[in-house]
């Protein structure tokens, strides 16, 4: 080719002389600046082509050539048109290279949420999981952590000891946006009674992982699978808000939908109570090829959608006196509840609404998962971090707290004032004010609890902007009344924030 050949930008064909060329043909219509702009631009492009665009690395393809083999032949073919290969091996890599091309297959989606997380955005529970998946593949895959040590892996190692992991800024920040964003989700969706065991990975229920390879597996199912299109080109087409127009999408099933182009589909047609999911036409026309996995999906969300307000209808209000609380809606009820509504398709039934109910919420002093934690000194949500010299430990929330919620106990034994005022000295001693009894913190580990250290004897002290206050309270535990000190939320308080009360002194 001439050195003075340039691409038009507009008709995509070489030209000797790109301002004659528009001047005739793509541009022929246009003003002599609308021509200026349209020539520097195809030159700056045939710069930038010139100076780095023939230039590829066998790394850079691999990202798209998920097979040795194709990837061979697609060096050779593209050192055959004049682009420039660096970093050929001798031979294509085959077993660690096969292993670790999940991690650039699924990259373009993992941005993706990654960047909606960090804006603030929720996204797709199924997006949730595959992230989760990704950070375990990083630390398997690429920095040969077994199975085991990263199901092990705790939250007190990745607060104090994640540099020895030696990852890359970017894994690094994937990692940190999994533990701020979809960590705290599953230990909210934990059920009383679990335990996180302070461990890095959970699960949706908020509960340690099981199986990290099984996840890799599933990881690479969903980017390797063989029975629809070519999964790279997947992830890297079904760009947000538009995908292919142009062809028959094979169907395929809701779990398989490509990520990024179900989490488009969700804000462009939106889940709502009372509508109905866009026609095909609506969905092809809008560039969603898969119209059938999503049509399911749609419908999936919406009965979620309906059975939830059916509960919200049926949920006593105080004063109302329509139900016992704490008792499940009588099926007559429910049916009553369902018949006021006008769907007549998708239409959930009695049984799947009474699946979906959860007994209220008790009083404090009644709540049995409270009793639980306080016996058991289990709280979730929190951990302990060191601040330092000056002010030592402290208390970190893992998952957000919205206002008024417990957060945990001052762990300690009651004692008399008199008491009290003779172990004056000690920082642990919890004063309840106007009362003639004490808490005390002091021994750690306490006699009930070897093996642990209680969080509320770590919180420190704020008088200006304190976020939690402690509260005594009797609790009705089955053995019989017994005094605690509950540390409440003043206000929401987001992960990662201190817990902080004010001390009084
Ligand atoms: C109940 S302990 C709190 C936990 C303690 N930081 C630890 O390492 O276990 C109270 C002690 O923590 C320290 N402390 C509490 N709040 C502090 C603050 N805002 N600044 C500095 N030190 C503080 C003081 O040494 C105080 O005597």
């Amino acid at each position: 080719m001439d050195r003075n050949t340039v691409y038009c930008l507009l008709c995509n064909k070489p030209q000797l002389s790109i301002w004659n060329h528009l001047s005739r043909v793509c541009l022929k219509d246009g003003t002599a600046q609308e021509r200026e702009q349209e020539a520097s631009r195809a030159k700056a492009s045939q710069k930038l082509f010139s100076r780095e665009g023939r230039l590829w690395s066998v790394s850079e393809l691999q990202e798209f050539c998920k097979d040795a083999t194709s990837c061979t032949k697609l060096c050779s073919r593209l050192q055959s048109r004049g682009f420039i290969i660096t970093d050929t091996p001798q031979t294509f890599p085959t077993q660690s290279f096969d292993k670790k091309e999940i991690l650039a297959l699924a990259k373009k989606d993992i941005e993706y949420f990654h960047q909606k997380l960090v804006g603030g955005d929720c996204i797709p529970n199924v997006a949730m999981t595959t992230f989760r998946q990704y950070c375990e593949a990083i630390l398997m895959l690429q920095h040969g952590l077994t199975a085991g040590a990263v199901q092990e892996l705790s939250v007190q190692d990745w607060m104090e000891r994640r540099a020895s992991l030696r990852m890359t800024i970017q894994e690094e920040e994937l990692l940190e946006c999994y533990f701020k964003n979809i960590r705290p989700v599953y230990l909210q969706n934990q059920r009383a009674g679990s335990d996180d065991g302070g461990r890095f990975f959970l699960g949706e229920g908020g509960v340690p992982l099981t199986n990290p390879t099984g996840d890799v597996q599933r990881l690479r199912a969903r980017y390797l699978r063989s029975d629809t299109e070519d999964p790279a080109a997947g992830s890297a087409s079904h760009s947000a808000g538009g995908v292919e127009t142009s062809g028959q999408a094979r169907p395929i099933s809701t779990k398989r939908l490509p990520l990024r182009e179900w989490d488009a589909f969700q804000r462009t047609f939106p889940v709502t109570l009372n509508g109905e999911p866009p026609s095909k036409r609506r969905c092809v026309q809008a560039g969603f090829p898969h119209y059938r996995a999503h049509y399911k999906r749609w419908r999936e969300l919406q009965l979620k959608q309906r059975v939830q307000h059916i509960l919200v209808f049926l949920t006593p209000r105080s004063g109302t006196g329509c139900a016992r609380r704490g008792n499940a809606p009588q099926r007559a009820r429910v049916q009553t509840a369902l018949d006021k509504e006008t769907w007549s398709t998708n239409k959930p039934t009695v049984d799947a609404v009474l699946r979906a109910w959860v007994a209220p919420q008790p009083r404090i002093q009644d709540s049995p998962s409270l009793m639980s934690s306080i016996s058991e000194q289990k709280w979730k949500g929190l951990a302990l971090k060191d601040f330092g010299e000056e002010k030592g430990k402290g208390v970190i929330a893992l998952m957000p707290f919205n206002k008024g919620d417990v957060v945990c106990d001052y762990h300690g034994t009651c004692i008399t004032k008199a008491a009290g005022n003779q172990r004056r000295q000690s920082g642990s001693l919890f004063f309840y004010r106007d009362e003639c009894h004490r808490a005390d913190a002091t021994a750690s580990p306490c006699a009930c609890h070897l093996h642990k250290d209680s969080y509320g004897r770590h919180m420190n002290h704020c008088q200006r902007n304190p976020n939690v206050k402690p509260q005594r309270f009797t609790m009705n535990f089955p053995a019989g009344p017994r005094e605690s000190v509950l540390f409440i939320a003043l206000r929401d308080i987001v992960v990662g924030e201190e817990l902080l009360w004010d001390y009084g002194v």
